[in-house]
């Protein structure tokens, strides 16, 4: 297990920070890139160990990838020549590559199994099992195919409308996936717009897809043809750095090039709610993903009530804006969260059990938490429990604690951002 000691920081975070790619459109890119026929050329792809992940399910099943840091080259002839894979698949730590995997080997006329590591092996994947056992798929496992491993045999899939209980854009691109290889048309309606870029990058390889606001239309048997993906960077990694600056007097950062797709961007709103002014540029539109820069300052907040639509357009940040929320003036209350307990950790527990362990005071409920402003943190010994998230909580909580962090398992980190603490390096000055 790999430890790290932390200091306070002893002087503002100034300067443009890049941080790496996307990691659910880096996903996507290496899905759909194999299902595709043809070559795909991706720039800026994430390197975190997640999507590494998602590389090797496709090799094992015979698709040419060369990659080669962030450029990645895919071959395919297309989803009908993908071959069985004759060892099971290991889906490391990473929910999206699981639940969307799924929904692709359902529809493959072959048998699959899949593994991933003890966090993955206590998230559920019936929120994806069932209905693609709705559409014909045949997959079996723990408690009836809820927790990995599964089993898989593809099946001739036939479309189906559904309407999924659980706000999930890997539930939703599952049941996509899996309507790209069935017959008929499949829908889903979902109840909250969740993160679209398996819609946009559906479009992107030459497939049709309808939307019509929150229903989405996917014929199958579409052919996607291979194409060039430059993915934007990831918001969800920037999200660090802008609350950094927030908390660290003095600072001023500007996160370039990031993903600004309006289905990601609820931390920028949630801060602007809490009073924050944030300088934001929109500046190209690739593939359907808004790119532009966030121009961030040290600035003081007040605390405000965080619920409802915005939640999911802001799910992973949710750990990130309970430390700023700690420091802004007043309460905050993190409400309609309740898939925060279905993560790499149950991240209502961690956040809450984490930030007291630094002396804040926070309160778990059943869907969020309730968090106390004005705090002073003190350093800790703390543990990322393997959540790549919570790792760079304790990690930007330590640039403002009295005295010394040290973060226990910092290599979870590696998941989405293996680059973290070099970046965060070159912006002290
Ligand atoms: O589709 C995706 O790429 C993701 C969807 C979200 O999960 P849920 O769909 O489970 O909410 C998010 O937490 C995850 O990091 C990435
Ligand atoms: C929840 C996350 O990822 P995944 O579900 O892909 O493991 C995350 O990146 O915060």
């Amino acid at each position: 297990m790999s430890d790290i000691v932390l200091q306070p920081t002893t002087t503002a975070l100034i300067g443009d920070c890049f941080v790496p790619g996307d990691k659910s459109i880096s996903h996507r890119a290496v899905f759909f890139g194999s299902l595709a026929k043809g070559k795909t050329d991706i720039t800026n792809f994430l390197t975190g160990d997640d999507c590494l992940t998602t590389i090797k399910a496709f090799e094992s099943m015979g698709v040419q990838i060369t990659q080669d840091g962030e450029h990645v080259q895919i071959e395919s002839r297309g989803y009908k020549h993908l071959n069985e894979p004759t060892v099971p698949i290991d889906l490391g730590n990473s929910g999206t590559t699981a639940r969307l995997l799924l929904g692709v080997l359902s529809g493959l006329p072959f048998h699959t199994t899949v593994f991933g590591d003890e966090s993955l092996t206590k998230r559920p994947m019936d929120r994806v099992a069932i209905p693609l056992r709705e559409m014909g798929a045949r997959i079996d496992g723990r408690e009836e195919g809820k927790y990995l491993p599964l089993a898989v045999r593809g099946q001739t899939l036939s479309a189906i409308t559904f309407k999924p209980q659980v706000k999930s854009a890997q539930v939703k691109s599952g049941v996509l996936l899996a309507g790209l290889l069935a017959n008929g048309t499949t829908t889903v309606i979902e109840s909250i717009k969740t993160r679209d870029h398996t819609e946009n990058m559906l479009r992107a390889f030459g497939a049709k897809v309808v939307v019509n606001g929150l229903a989405i239309e996917v014929e199958g048997k579409q052919t996607l043809t291979g194409t060039t993906i430059q993915v934007p960077r990831d918001i969800s990694s920037a999200a660090f750095f802008i609350v950094a600056a927030l908390i660290v007097k003095g600072s001023k950062v500007t996160l370039k090039d990031v993903g600004l797709n309006p289905t990601r961007t609820g931390i920028l709103a949630a801060i602007q709610l809490m009073g924050a002014h944030l300088d934001i540029k929109e500046t190209t539109n690739i593939g359907g993903e808004i790119i532009g820069d966030v121009m961030v300052s040290y600035q003081p907040l007040k605390g405000a009530i965080i619920e409802g639509a915005i939640i999911p357009s802001m799910i992973d940040e949710i750990p990130i804006l309970a430390l700023l929320a700690t420091q802004a003036e007043g309460q905050t209350i993190i409400k309609d969260a309740e898939e925060l307990r279905f993560k790499e950790t149950d991240r209502i527990d961690s956040v809450v059990a984490t930030l007291r362990q630094f002396g804040c005071q926070i309160e778990p409920t059943a869907d969020g938490m309730i968090i106390e402003g004005g705090q002073t943190l003190n350093g800790a010994t703390a543990d990322s429990h393997g959540d790549h998230r919570i790792g760079m909580m304790i990690a930007i909580a330590s640039l403002i604690a009295t005295g010394e962090t040290t973060l226990t398992d910092k290599d979870a980190i590696n998941v989405s951002y293996p680059s973290f603490f070099e970046h965060l390096e070159t912006l002290k000055r």
